[in-house]
């Protein structure tokens, strides 16, 4: 197995990557933007009318109507802004159940094979905090800064047709000038502010493994020096990150306070020479003075471009990253076979689905049938020109050296990588990206070490069927030779087991998900290594349940050990990236 990577990789940057918000997303995204920028010309309009009401004021003529026009406006103002923020709060919520639901999806269909090498921590961290974050960036920033950044164009246009037109494009060329700025400013930060969150993002991943593997580390006397060597880093990452706020801090102080003086003198500068020219009157060149202060709405935004933004926008890269992994490993396209499944369905499966192909030229028993099959993880073939048939009530054990491509071959017996060559067929269906569910469907598997949910061994049991019986269960565990030790457990079905089957022995832990097999009725079996981790009694427990589960269905066993390869009615080595028939000697 590759090194875990703490993210997936990026998209090639530039590209837009897959559309993540939900239709009700966009939808309150638009609605909130119109409802921004309505806020905002009401905004003018109150500032403009407060200016004129100041020099009737001064200049002894009729004020109130001026005021309560402005008093009117203001009340609008405030009501739209309040409609969009309600609008904006309550879809970050939504969008974020969708997205968590979205990405989740998507890890569930790449399918263990395909998710293993990820370390759980980032994708735990991406999938709470990340998703969070995305939403909150997708749904409360962008469309109140996109409305930001219109805004001084909608009331320099007010100004212009209301007031002046000379004063209005001067502002407005000084006002094109705070983007370029913020650009600037981002250009220079992005790259502490990713490189300071993938920090946070391996800390996180860091300490799940620990919590994860507390037992190896304590057993390995590790646990005191991985909690320092945790702690050292937290330390490191605290100060970085109180680095880069502290540099976000100041960037946000000088453009805030640069600009703000900037315009709000040019504003004043501006109206008091327009008014000593004669071209303007009192009323309007105060309009102008107060007007400035809508001009600075695009820099209440820069803050939150510096803490929601980047963030959001990083989370969002890794989210999409994810979502643009392909569910295969499809190379070359599969040529289509017209003909169509006749096979009793797998469950879950019709038997009708078009794309579901019978090999009509091979053995019409076959369960699992391989032909010419390369099959690919990264860029080099694992497995390349192989060819395999089981058939159903036929038990077949694959052995060989570490790194063959044993676990590659469940692999895309499972469903889970697609062939770059040749042709996979389980149960009737052709394996191909439209087909890959079906495939998944057809085959129960049991791994290395079985994890079982914290809850009872029910519980556990009805993950496979979730409308399961108690007579169902209990002829399941018969089946593999666990009954009567769960009914010699002091609450039977109800037992309580942990997180990694604590409370079971790592046999019984596999018998369950032997008996989970059993209940999901699958006419494939696959078996990952099933006995490494017990001893020969357990072993000679699980072979036998095994056994007992074969007659009728394929069963496939990678293994190493000779106790698992005894059972088996053939032997295949797996050398050269393909599985071939054992020498007796190796048996
Ligand atoms: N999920 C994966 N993603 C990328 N590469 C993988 C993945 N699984 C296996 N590989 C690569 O495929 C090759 C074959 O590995 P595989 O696990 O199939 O061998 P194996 O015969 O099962 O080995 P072992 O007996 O040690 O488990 C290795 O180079 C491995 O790095």
């Amino acid at each position: 197995m590759p090194a875990a990577r703490l993210l997936p990789r990026l998209p090639r940057p530039g590209s837009p990557g897959p559309p993540i918000s939900s239709p009700a997303g966009r939808h309150a995204y638009v609605v909130s933007l119109l409802l921004s920028l309505l806020a905002s010309l009401a905004t003018g309009w109150a500032l403009i009318s407060t200016g004129w009401a100041l020099g009737a004021l001064l200049d002894g003529t009729v004020w109130s109507h001026l005021v309560s026009q402005a008093l009117t406006a203001a009340a609008l103002a405030g009501g739209l802004r309040a409609g969009a923020e309600h609008v904006t709060r309550s879809s970050a919520t939504t969008e974020e159940a969708h997205l968590r639901q979205l990405v989740l999806g998507h890890l569930l269909r790449l399918g263990p094979a395909r998710t293993a090498e990820d370390r759980s921590g980032a994708t735990v961290s991406l999938l709470t905090d990340g998703a969070q974050r995305v939403a909150r960036y997708r749904q409360t920033f962008l469309a109140p800064a996109a409305a930001s950044l219109l805004a001084p164009l909608l009331v320099l246009t007010e100004l212009a047709l209301a007031v002046d037109t000379i004063v209005s494009l001067v502002l407005a060329a000084m006002v094109v000038l705070t983007p370029a700025v913020i650009a600037l400013a981002h250009s220079r930060l992005r790259t502490s502010s990713s490189g300071s969150r993938d920090a946070r993002l391996r800390l996180a991943a860091d300490y799940l493994d620990a919590i994860q593997g507390l037992t190896t580390l304590t057993l390995s006397r590790a646990a005191r020096r991985t909690s320092q060597r945790l702690a050292a880093t937290g330390e490191a990452n605290r100060r970085s990150l109180m680095q880069l706020l502290a540099g976000n801090q100041l960037v946000i102080l000088v453009t805030d306070g640069l600009f703000s003086l900037l315009l709000v003198t040019t504003a004043t500068a501006l109206a008091l020479s327009r008014l000593a020219s004669g071209a303007l009157g009192t009323g309007d060149a105060l309009a102008v003075v107060l007007t400035s202060y809508a001009l600075l709405e695009p820099l209440d935004h820069v803050g939150a471009f510096f803490y929601v933004g980047l963030t959001g926008r990083a989370n969002q890269r890794s989210l999409r990253a994810i979502l643009s992994r392909p569910a295969g490993g499809l190379r070359r396209a599969v040529p289509a076979d017209p003909a169509t499944c006749t096979r009793e369905p797998a469950a879950g499966g019709t038997g009708d689905e078009p794309t579901a192909a019978r090999e009509a030229n091979d053995d019409p028993e076959a369960e699992i049938l391989l032909r010419g099959v390369e099959a690919v993880w990264d860029t080099e073939p694992v497995l390349h020109d192989a060819d395999l048939v089981v058939s159903a009530g036929e038990h077949v054990a694959v052995v060989g050296p570490s790194g063959a491509g044993k676990s590659t071959l469940l692999a895309v017996l499972a469903g889970d990588l697609l062939p770059s060559a040749g042709t996979v067929v389980v149960h009737g269906t052709r394996l191909e990206a439209s087909t890959q569910e079906q495939v998944r469907q057809a085959s129960a598997r049991v791994a290395q070490t079985t994890w079982l949910l914290t809850g009872t061994i029910a519980d556990n049991l009805q993950l496979a069927r979730p409308d399961a019986t108690p007579s169902q269960m209990w002829r399941a565990l018969e089946e593999v030779g666990l009954a009567e030790e769960v009914a010699r457990m002091p609450s039977g079905l109800a037992t309580q087991v942990g997180e990694g089957g604590l409370g079971l022995s790592g046999g019984q832990a596999q018998r369950v998900s032997l008996a989970r097999a059993v209940l999901a009725d699958r006419p494939v079996l696959l078996l990952d290594e099933p006995t490494s981790h017990v001893d020969l009694a357990s072993e000679a427990a699980i072979m036998a349940a095994v056994e007992t589960m074969a007659p009728g269905r394929a069963v496939v066993t990678v293994t190493h050990r000779e106790g698992a390869v005894a059972g088996a009615d053939r032997v295949l080595v797996v050398t050269g990236g393909r599985p071939q028939q054992a020498q007796e000697e190796t048996r």
